[in-house]
């Protein structure tokens, strides 16, 4: 945020608890710790308060379970409990929590509230703000701070802004008749009060000043001292979810070699060996023509005026032809070879990548993928050209070369051939070495950008936790790695260079103490003879080592393609389309939605997230997705989507088999609202419509019943208004608004709302739970929501339960039921006093 006026000035250390859990790439434990040092009792503690014991005995390795990138391989509520469990371990004094419960249902919501944000919680005598929309922090809180419009409007304790009856009354009065009950906060059991004040035990900063009790809505910008701690991440487990970067050994491969000529096109590299061969032949050429004039004027052959315009013409001819050839092979090279070269690697791997299926993503650290597109395709663009430009060239002057020596003089085999051999034996000392250092950098630059990349992302984390220091140390030490593995790579260069230099200098060295002794011995010396033999020493020398050193730096940089070969060839999710199998235009016509023994996993080797699922959805109905956080709730509209693959069993819209159609034919016909609420960097505009297929008024109509368009109107862009990357410029609420007015503009038959309001006011989500209702009528909609006041209402109710279908009926069928798990969900809800 920056600056403008004012300041805020904490006292004691902060813990911040994001409305977007921020998670490392670290194990669970790594998560929760972060950087301070394990105390098994305290947190054992903390891991039951946050009601995540549970959870661990699900994970294949328990708290060493390795979290993937962003927490990809956990669920909402697990994500915001790991980001709640780490404040609660920092031990701070100032707790900053963002709607900390928005994501949990509402058992684990009271469950944490009772031990530890309530009035008995862990929490109690530390400072908590909370920037909230949920009554059970309004009505307890010391006190309220109500914003509107980034300004303070109202402040005070609950009760004096009952008396006033303003806007903060107001709004606590619409959250209240939003929540079924509200019961008072002080309900928690006294287990529940007596692990609290044993947690109040604990040492604290805060002991030592006076503690301050208040709760605000509102939010704060807070800058604290920091306690540092190395945080220490990316280690790696048995249970890593990152797999290690595939790693080449020995030589590039054949295929890499082959797969870049096919990029450059065949045809093309064989015109642009041809004409190099051509070119350098009309240069030896005329070279050889130069020498054959000069010869004949040594001879003395006359030198008449016809015979020296013959001679310069037909050199001048041949020196032309070796410039325009060349000029050919420069084309050749940059024009033709290098563009589609650059073009078709990286239109394969973006391909290839982009069609990768989920378990790719949630394996592959996104800097391992940014590294590919950035440093290896840069390679590919340039130096794979400019290498193999250089490359050709030296290796046909040395071809060339050597057979004209060969020819003048045979008896120079005798002299060529260990000379060749020395400078392939120092070759070879040198090439596993740097081709590995160069694998090596590759690997060590990803890391460097996967930390940075993860520390940019949780700067506001880091920030309040005081971490900087550690992070900077880790971004340091992989900058650091990094830049270790590029100087050894140029020093092997250098010990490279140094050595051909030494071996080109001693072999003349030695030509010239021959030639000495000869002299010496011999008493006389062929002028012609003697300098004949220092210059094809020198030359020879010289095209070998430069043969050699071209050699050297070609293959390294084929280790790009090599990487770009790998990732274009990566498992495929299934085919956008198959056109031998498309589905009608108007498909689902009807919105029957049929799950039939439908079981899946996120990846091999995993359990099974969704067991034997069998249920059916008829046209227009309102489904509510129910279940504690973890049960399987989103992993369910994956699968409607494939974004996750059955394992057996299928689904069905319409009475089709989705898995029969390509990915794009069935994903085209769903809308989903999801639980993260993805933008992109654009405009409003290309947001909601980014294929240009509606209208200005549908798109402002779309914006009015998603209650956004008074908002966009305010802004002088009106709907050419910048979002910036992911939305950062939009609150969470706004963001999933505008994912509603993109579901609402594309109208497909079949809507999925995975929490789509939970960061949105009771107020503004009761009216869009009526905008959905009217605007939806004729569309089937499943609707997951941990708020279970919005899908009271709905046609079914489906209950998930460890990931099977626990109970799927009418509400009032399952509220009759007084065992229903419906039923008790509902009661905790209404015990917690959850809105
Ligand atoms: N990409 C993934 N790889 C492996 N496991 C995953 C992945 N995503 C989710 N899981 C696991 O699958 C289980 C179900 O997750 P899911 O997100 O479907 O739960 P949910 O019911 O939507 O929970 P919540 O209400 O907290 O959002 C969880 O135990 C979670 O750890």
């Amino acid at each position: 945020m920056v600056k403008s006026a004012g300041s805020v000035t904490v006292r004691g250390s902060v813990a911040l608890v994001p409305q977007q859990p921020w998670i490392l790439n670290a194990t669970l434990r790594e998560n929760i710790l972060f950087g301070n040092k394990l105390e098994q009792e305290f947190y054992d503690r903390v891991i039951d308060a946050c009601a995540l014991r549970a959870d661990l005995e699900v994970l294949a390795g328990g708290d060493m379970t390795e979290i993937g990138e962003k927490g990809i391989n956990l669920s909402g509520g697990q994500k915001a409990r790991v980001s709640l469990a780490r404040a609660v371990y920092a031990r701070a004094d100032v707790y900053l929590l963002d709607d900390p419960l928005s994501a949990v249902d509402a058992h684990v919501g009271k469950h944490i509230f009772n031990h530890i944000l309530g009035p008995n919680g862990l929490l109690k005598t530390r400072t908590r703000i909370f920037v909230t929309n949920a009554l059970q922090y309004l009505d307890a809180a010391s006190q309220i701070v109500m914003l509107h419009d980034g300004k303070v409007v109202e402040q005070g304790a609950f009760a004096h802004l009952a008396v006033s009856k303003g806007e903060a009354f107001e709004f606590m009065e619409g959250v209240a008749t939003e929540t079924t009950s509200t019961a008072s906060l002080d309900e928690a059991d006294s287990c529940e009060t007596g692990a609290a004040s044993q947690l109040d035990s604990e040492p604290s900063l805060a002991d030592a000043q006076e503690p301050i009790r208040r709760r605000t809505l509102g939010c704060a910008s807070v800058s604290s001292e920091v306690h540092d701690a190395t945080v220490q991440t990316h280690s790696t487990t048995e249970h890593a979810i990152i797999k290690g970067e595939q790693q080449h050994v020995g030589s590039v491969g054949f295929g890499a070699i082959m797969y870049y000529i096919r990029a450059c096109g065949t045809r093309s590299i064989i015109m642009l060996v041809a004409t190099s061969i051509i070119a350098l032949l009309f240069s030896v050429g005329s070279s050889l023509w130069l020498a054959r004039w000069t010869r004949l004027n040594e001879g003395g052959d006359g030198d008449s005026a016809n015979q020296a315009l013959y001679y310069l013409t037909v050199y001048s001819v041949l020196g032309m032809a070796s410039a325009l050839s060349m000029i050919g092979v420069w084309m050749l090279l940059w024009l033709v070879c290098a563009v589609n070269g650059a073009r078709n690697t990286h239109a394969q791997m973006l391909q290839s990548v982009l069609h990768a299926p989920m378990s790719f993503f949630d394996s592959t650290p996104m800097g391992r993928i940014l590294g590919l597109f950035s440093s290896d395709q840069s390679q590919i663009d340039e130096n794979i050209p400019k290498f193999f430009g250089w490359w050709l060239n030296n290796i046909l002057r040395t071809a060339i070369a050597l057979a004209l020596i060969v020819v003048a003089v045979p008896l120079s085999l005798v002299f060529i051939l260990p000379v060749a051999y020395i400078f392939i034996w120092i070759q070879r000392l040198y090439m596993p070495t740097s081709r590995e250092l160069r694998r090596i950098q590759n690997t060590a630059r990803n890391s460097m950008i996967t930390s940075t990349e993860e520390a940019v992302q949780g700067a506001a984390t880091i920030r309040a936790y005081g971490r900087k220091a550690s992070f900077e140390q880790g971004c340091a030490a992989r900058s650091e790695a990094f830049t270790t593995t590029l100087w050894t790579f140029l020093f092997a260069n250098r010990w490279l260079a140094c050595r051909l230099d030494l071996v080109a200098a001693l072999i003349i060295l030695a030509t010239t103490l021959l030639l000495v002794l000869t002299l010496y011995f011999v008493g006389s010396l062929d002028s012609g003879y003697a300098s004949l033999s220092l210059t094809y020493a020198i030359s020879m020398v010289g095209v070998l080592n430069s043969c050699v050193r071209a050699t050297a730096a070609l293959e390294i940089t084929m280790v790009s393609a090599e990487r770009a070969m790998d990732y274009s060839r990566l498992e495929s999710e299934a085919p956008e389309v198959i056109e031998d199998c498309r589905p009608l235009e108007t498909w689902p016509e009807q919105g029957v939605v049929e799950f039939r023994n439908y079981s899946t996993r996120y990846r091999e080797g995993l359990d099974l997230v969704l067991k034997d699922l069998s249920f059916r959805v008829v046209p227009n109905q309102k489904v509510g997705i129910v279940g504690r956080t973890g049960a399987g709730k989103s992993s369910l509209t994956l699968a409607l989507f494939r974004i996750i693959e059955a394992s057996s069993g299928q689904i069905l819209l319409d009475g089709e088999d989705v898995s029969k159609f390509g990915l794009f034919d069935v994903r085209s016909r769903l809308s989903i609202i999801p639980q993260d609420p993805v933008l992109f960097a654009g405009t409003i505009r290309e947001n909601l419509d980014p294929f240009s297929k509606y209208s200005d008024e549908e798109i402002w109509c779309a914006l009015d019943n998603a209650h956004l368009g008074d908002f966009i109107r305010s802004k002088d862009q009106r709907l050419e208004f910048a979002v910036a990357q992911s939305g950062e410029n939009f609150s969470v609420g706004q963001r999933q608004l505008i994912c509603l007015a993109r579901a609402l503009l594309k109208r497909a038959k079949i809507l999925v709302l995975d929490e789509a309001t939970a960061a949105i006011d009771n107020a503004t989500d009761a009216v869009i739970q009526e905008t959905i209702r009217s605007e939806f009528k004729e569309c089937t909609v499943l609707t997951i929501a941990h708020r279970l006041n919005t899908v009271l209402d709905s046609d079914m109710i489906l209950v998930m339960d460890g990931g099977r279908l626990a109970e799927y009926d009418s509400p009032q069928n399952l509220l009759a039921n007084e065992d229903s798990l419906f039923t008790k969900l509902v009661q905790e809800t209404q015990n917690s006093g959850r809105s």
